[in-house]
């Protein structure tokens, strides 16, 4: 919540995800770059790899999300996700090899001891709520600051996603109560239609946070503040890779 408060300048993005129809909506809050920053982009950067870690109340479909991001299938079949699972999914950004580590959690409460010790260096928290149970979406304050607590503050990005819009008796989430309270910490709304899409603007923020943290950390490389030829460059690139930018 403090992360909410903290931040002025929050994205909420719609993505619907599903196969069929428009099947799964995803509600994003999005800090905006933390800093305008330039960059001197370096070479020889390597595999960089960021972590992702989803979270939220057990069954509100966060396997489901993963899954058909990272191996485009949809299972009706409920499996729970026992403490966590990880995949993996291999990006390339301005030229470089770039690595997404999507931690996927436990929602139910027994292995929340264990899925929670996962949290620890999140560049991306994804909170996950369903739509058709509203009081997924007020658990997910909860949800949030668990996970924000074993974070350093503003390290990172925060996404709400909402699943199951197919479902008749999905709630209109956006015009209830406790969204509301949400929505009035935003700056902007924005809508996705695409969970691929979404996947990739994650990537390029963590990215992005990652490069910025690497040069931060690396004494004789200077990190800039303000517009710059090199940033410039840089949102083309994404552009490049990631139409959805
Ligand atoms: N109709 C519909 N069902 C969905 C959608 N997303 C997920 N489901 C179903 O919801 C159930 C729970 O999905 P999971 O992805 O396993 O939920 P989870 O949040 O990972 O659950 P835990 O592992 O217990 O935390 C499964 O039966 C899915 O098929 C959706 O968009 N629409």
């Amino acid at each position: 919540q403090s992360k909410f408060r903290s931040t002025n300048k929050l994205k909420f993005t719609y993505l619907p995800v599903c196969p069929k129809r428009d099947t799964i909506s995803i509600l994003r809050m999005q800090a905006e770059s933390p800093k305008a920053i330039c960059c001197i982009l370096r070479e020889d950067l390597g595999m960089k790899i960021s972590k992702v870690v989803v979270v939220g109340d057990l069954y509100v479909g966060k396997t489901s999300l993963i899954n058909r991001f990272c191996k485009d299938n949809f299972d009706r079949d409920y499996k729970a996700t026992i403490g966590v699972d990880f995949e993996m999914e291999r990006f390339e950004i301005i030229g470089m090899p770039y690595n997404l580590q999507i931690w996927d959690t436990a929602g139910q409460e027994k292995f929340k001891c264990i899925a929670s010790a996962y949290y620890r260096g999140a560049e991306v928290i994804i909170t996950v709520f369903d739509l058709a149970d509203i009081q997924t979406l007020d658990h997910t304050k909860q949800w949030l600051e668990d996970a924000l607590r074993e974070n350093e503050p503003d390290s990172s990005f925060i996404f709400l996603v909402g699943t199951k819009k197919d479902l008749d008796c999905s709630v209109p989430v956006l015009s209830s109560g406790l969204l509301t309270d949400v929505l009035v910490m935003l700056d902007h709304l924005l809508m996705w239609e695409n969970v691929k899409e979404f996947f990739s603007r994650v990537a390029a923020l963590a990215f992005e946070q990652s490069m910025i943290k690497e040069l931060e950390n690396t004494p004789g490389h200077r990190a800039q503040i303000g517009e710059g030829n090199l940033i410039s460059k840089w949102s083309f690139a994404f552009c490049m890779h990631f139409p959805c930018l």
